[in-house]
């Protein structure tokens, strides 16, 4: 594993920095003023604050009711996040941000939405229908120092779904297009995709680049039926999801419930859980690449936006105005048609037909901004010239950015708060494994007597040996099986980098063969019984 290099790590999270900075800049500078001027917000989404360029990288879960999308961040989380039901019928009625926050409290729609330091003002626009169904909930969990999540109500089937108090689909589009990921949740048990589900999936539509599948309790159906729902969800989503690239699939079971039931697939489940919560991870890291493009794909429909107005007033005759218009609007397609043809624009970058006649039926075209050059020129720079150079500060060869825990994971003093995240499958177990066998294993596992001598050669004291035992001896066997061993080593080097030793192993830590075993109840509860003492005597 490549070591890492402290410059190298501190220069990164600069430019990260800096290049939000760059981005703020740019946008009210060269992109905002068009936008102003031509009513972007009246046709597409409101100007953006700087809340919303700066906001931690976002994650919609979305699915039919039941799916698990609730219990999925409360896994992820390793806690009760307020204000989130669970439950068998539909629970969750509200969109509800989960986000970081030192203490526990749930903010209102109607307070979060003005708030200047949070990224939702934009969301005032659907009403008090919407307000009242929305919330944000804070919680110190550390997964939320990385991304903030956005759960939402389950798509119900029938009459139930148009009855909600807002429009559901606009409400959607709106998180979507802020998402930075979007989880379509799939419940591998009991697959159903209603006809209001497809209609919450066509309001995603595009940000297809954006979105993952799980399929979720994926351990609850044998190897067969798993590869039947399989086929049979990827065949519907084909007809909605029309992306030329094939979608990853996540296959898992996403709660802290009981181990895996389904011994056949649960290798396959392990790593396809570990796969996406590396993709979770590294979403920060990303996030600042994808906010220049959001921001090239936002400039670029302003340029559209303003050219089509400016086409639209110059259609204006004097008299007969309001003929002309309804004219004009009824061949819409026609009137894009010419404006490709004249300006040489990709037809991409034009807007959706229907949505784009309901804002022109209340507009007087004669009242339409004409186009403003300087303007115009400004954004053809910044697409030009400013977001190229932009980009080029990120290395962009289709490899990852590296955390810095995967440089290196015994380099804490050299990371941020989210090293308490970590995987354990990032742990270089390889690096342990010569010394595991010369201590003689028998049937894979090592007893305290075993691992005194390699412990005790960290030179730390025995009081903490001891509560390295109490964490990594983690089924209460007085042994340690090879992970369990590693683990042991992990957190030896842990403390000597000089970081406090958690009182409980975070999830995170707990390797995959174990963890789906373990409840975060139960291992609380482990840590506080009086197993302790009879484990910490082990190793003494
Ligand atoms: N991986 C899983 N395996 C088994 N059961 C699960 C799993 N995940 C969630 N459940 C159970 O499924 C039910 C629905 O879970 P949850 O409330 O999280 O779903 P949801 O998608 O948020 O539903 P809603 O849209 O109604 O809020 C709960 O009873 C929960 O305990």
């Amino acid at each position: 594993m490549k070591k890492l290099n402290v410059s190298e790590s501190k220069e990164t999270d600069k430019l990260f920095t800096t290049s939000i900075d760059a981005l703020k800049n740019l946008y009210s500078s060269k992109i905002k003023p068009l936008e102003t001027l031509t009513k972007f917000g009246d046709f597409y989404t409101p100007t953006l604050t700087d809340s919303d360029i700066e906001a931690k990288p976002m994650v919609l879960l979305i699915g039919q009711y039941s799916t698990g999308k609730t219990t999925f961040i409360q896994y992820l989380c390793e806690r009760d996040v307020p204000g989130q039901n669970i439950g068998p019928e539909p629970t969750t009625d509200r969109f509800n941000a989960v986000m970081y926050g030192n203490e526990d409290r749930i903010i209102p729609g109607n307070t979060v939405c003005v708030q200047e330091d949070k990224p939702f003002k934009g969301l005032a626009r659907f009403g008090t229908g919407f307000m009242n169904k929305f919330q944000c909930s804070m919680c110190s969990a550390p997964i939320l120092q990385s991304v903030s999540f956005i759960d939402t109500p389950g798509v119900l089937s029938g009459s139930k779904q148009s009855q909600r108090s807002y429009d559901f689909p606009a409400v959607t589009s709106w998180f979507a297009e802020r998402a930075d990921m979007i989880l379509l949740l799939f419940d591998a048990h009991k697959l159903d995709i209603s006809d209001e589900f497809k209609q919450a999936i066509e309001a995603l539509k595009g940000h297809d680049e954006k979105i993952k599948i799980v399929l979720n309790k994926a351990d609850k159906v044998s190897s067969q039926q798993l590869l039947r729902v399989y086929g049979a969800m990827m065949w519907s989503l084909g007809k909605v999801i029309k992306t030329p690239e094939v979608m990853r699939v996540y296959l898992g079971s996403f709660w802290s419930g009981g181990p895996l039931q389904n011994p056949e697939t649960e290798n396959l489940l392990h790593a396809e859980m570990v796969d996406l919560i590396k993709e979770l991870l590294l979403l920060p890291k990303n996030a600042a690449v994808r906010k220049v493009n959001d921001l090239v794909k936002r400039a670029r429909m302003t340029k559209v936006h303003a050219l089509i107005l400016s086409h639209l007033k110059n259609e204006m005759p004097v008299f007969g105005k309001e003929k002309k218009q309804a004219e004009l609007i009824a061949n819409l397609d026609r009137e894009f048609k010419k404006i490709e043809r004249i300006h040489n624009l990709p037809e991409g970058d034009f807007p959706d037909l229907d949505r784009y006649r309901q804002q022109l039926n209340v507009q007087d075209f004669s009242k339409f901004p004409k186009v403003n050059q300087k303007m115009l020129d400004q954004i053809d720079e910044v697409l030009s010239n400013d977001f190229p150079k932009l980009l080029q500060r990120f290395p962009l060869d289709g490899s990852h950015q590296p955390t810095s825990y995967e440089l290196n994971p015994f380099a804490l003093d050299e990371v941020d708060e989210s090293i308490r995240w970590q995987l354990f499958e990032n742990v270089d177990q390889n690096a342990f494994l010569p010394l595991f066998n010369s201590l003689n294993p028998i049937n894979g596992k090592v007893t305290g007597a075993d691992a005194k001598v390699p412990l005790s050669q960290s030179g730390l004291p025995s009081n903490i040996l001891a509560q390295i035992w109490r964490l990594s001896d983690i089924n209460k066997e007085g042994k340690l099986d090879f992970e369990g061993f590693c683990l042991a080593m992990h957190l030896v080097n842990v403390k000597l980098k000089g970081f406090e030793l958690p009182d409980q192993l975070p999830q995170t830590l707990i390797p995959f063969s174990k963890r789906s075993g373990m409840s975060i109840n139960n291992n609380i509860n482990n840590s506080n019984n009086n197993n302790n003492n009879n484990n910490n005597n082990n190793y003494r």
